[in-house]
């Protein structure tokens, strides 16, 4: 059983879960804060879409949660295990067994010298999955015939397919893809989406960014991200939820932010709820 999360049904508690995490890259101008304290949980067995406009952090999020970068603060932890606590043996045994990933430009998951067949095996084997599945599972993906293919000999979507293929085999506990349908078509993305929801019903937890509205359809949750924070959270169909950090931050819509031109507001709590008053208004 894998340590990260519940399998093969009965989820539980969840996969993974930060709190004010930050990410910082530096650069030679300067640094950019990409995370600015991500408050979230990642459910097993569930789909979570991250969503968000482009510079908002959803790779950089996914990143970090995949153990590919290393937080500049805050805290990750992974099943019960605080990521920082890690020492680089636990992390790569962590990053081999129980959580994969699809990297943002699919080549950057798969091996040139390796067909299709032996880049899942080569997953397979190291999570001690059968071996047995993995045609299956190409199978699925659309891709029976492209088993002895190596990656300049498949299309962009068959490269991403196959790197979907690569992290899911065996069902590791945390599966995290970063726009896993991107280039695909309606079929293609299809097929994707049906492999990951398979993962979870399996117990995995599915976190994956996405900038396509098929993608948030087929989720079971959604997280927004905004200038690096957790803006909204929402369940399947449902309204949205503003994010209320541990500092007691959250972030206003665009449209509710030009009713405040001067960055304040006056805080009215009234029976269960708050008003948010710009300065110098009546009750
Ligand atoms: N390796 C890096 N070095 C420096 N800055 C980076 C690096 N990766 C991301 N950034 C910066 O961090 C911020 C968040 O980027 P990130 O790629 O996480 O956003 P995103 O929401 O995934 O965007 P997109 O939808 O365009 O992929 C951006 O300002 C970006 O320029």
């Amino acid at each position: 059983m894998s340590s990260v999360g519940a399998r093969r049904g009965a989820a539980t508690g969840p996969a993974a879960r930060c709190a004010r995490l930050v990410k910082i890259y530096p650069s030679a101008t300067g640094e950019t804060h990409a995370l600015r304290g991500i408050e979230a949980t990642f459910p097993a067995g569930a789909l979570t879409a991250v969503t968000g406009p482009s510079g908002s952090g959803k790779s950089s999020l996914l990143s970090v949660l995949a153990l590919r970068e290393r937080q500049s603060g805050g805290e990750l932890w992974i099943g019960p295990r605080a990521v920082s606590a890690l020492g680089a043996r636990a992390l790569r045994d962590l990053r081999r067994r129980d959580v994969a990933s699809v990297a943002q430009r699919p080549t950057h998951s798969l091996f040139d010298h390796l067909t299709a067949l032996e880049q899942v095996e080569q997953s397979a084997r190291l999570r001690g999955a059968d071996l047995a599945d993995c045609r299956t599972l190409l199978d699925r993906l659309g891709l029976a015939n492209r088993l002895r293919a190596r990656n300049r000999e498949l299309s962009g979507g068959e490269q991403q397919r196959l790197a979907v293929a690569a992290a899911v085999i065996g069902v590791p506990g945390l599966i995290v893809a970063d726009e896993p349908t991107a280039e695909l078509d309606d079929e293609s993305s299809q097929l994707v989406l049906e492999e990951l929801r398979r993962c979870a019903s399996l117990g995995a937890a599915v976190v994956f960014a996405t900038h396509d509205h098929r993608g948030v359809v087929a989720a079971d949750r959604e997280l927004h991200l905004r200038y690096g924070v957790v803006s909204t959270e929402s369940d399947a169909g449902g309204p949205a939820t503003a994010s209320i950090d541990s500092t007691g931050r959250l972030q206003l819509p665009p449209q509710a932010l030009a009713l405040f031109p001067e960055g304040r507001a006056r805080l009215v709590v009234e029976g269960r709820g708050v008003w948010l008053l710009p300065p110098g208004t009546g009750d």
